[in-house]
């Protein structure tokens, strides 16, 4: 918890805010991997970026600096693992605007405020994608799985890497866990 702001170092030492998150260890976990890889990286990374399908994820924290994870559903790739909201960006729309959608669709909560965290192409079940991270500094409302998915707050130090899809795996280890950016947002 160095260089965090006093009071945040508080909350991240505070084990009773944890109570609030649904504790991991009393849920089921399997991850069904997602397709097995069909291009190396290499390959995935010389793709013309018209040729990849754009994915947007959000990463959210509360006041407590707690971060916004679901559960991917039953017979989707990474199934039952956990992910950030998010999803693929149509045709006709900007990134910021694909973020604001899937965040109403999935969570019922209204997001505003982005900056790029992350980005990385990696294979999709039907095709390549490049994924997006970012951090999501405002929101409106109490998210909740509006497509029957577990979503739920989860204190930063009980976040289990091993649990998300391996791009996401990345982030947090390199983003999330550095506490970065939660410098960032508590300082404003
Ligand atoms: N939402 C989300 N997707 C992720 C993450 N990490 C990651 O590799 N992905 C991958 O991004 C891809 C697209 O995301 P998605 O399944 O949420 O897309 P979507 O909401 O548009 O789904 P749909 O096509 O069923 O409507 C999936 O193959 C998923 O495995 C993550 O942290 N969050
Ligand atoms: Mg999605």
């Amino acid at each position: 918890m160095d260089g965090l702001p006093k009071e945040l170092g508080d909350i991240f030492t505070n084990n009773s805010l944890s109570q609030s998150a649904i504790s991991l260890e009393e849920q089921k976990f399997n991850v069904v991997e997602g397709a097995q890889p069909f291009l190396t990286q290499e390959e995935l990374d010389l793709l013309p970026i018209d040729q990849v399908r754009h994915v947007v994820c959000g990463v959210i924290f509360n006041e407590y600096g707690q971060v916004l994870v679901a559960r991917r559903r039953a017979g989707v790739d990474y199934a039952n693992s956990l992910e950030f909201p998010g999803g693929k960006v149509e045709h006709h729309e900007t990134h910021e605007e694909a973020l604001v959608r899937e965040f109403e669709e999935e969570v019922g909560i209204t997001v505003a405020n982005f900056k790029l965290v992350y980005d990385k192409r990696v294979n999709g079940s039907s095709e390549p994608f490049h994924i997006y991270f970012y951090l999501i500094k405002d929101f409106f409302g109490h998210p909740y799985g509006v497509e029957g998915q577990e979503v739920f707050w989860l204190n930063v130090d009980e976040i289990d890497y091993n649990r998300f899809p391996p791009a996401t795996q990345i982030l947090i280890q390199n983003f999330i866990l550095t506490n970065e950016y939660l410098q960032e947002i508590y300082q404003h």
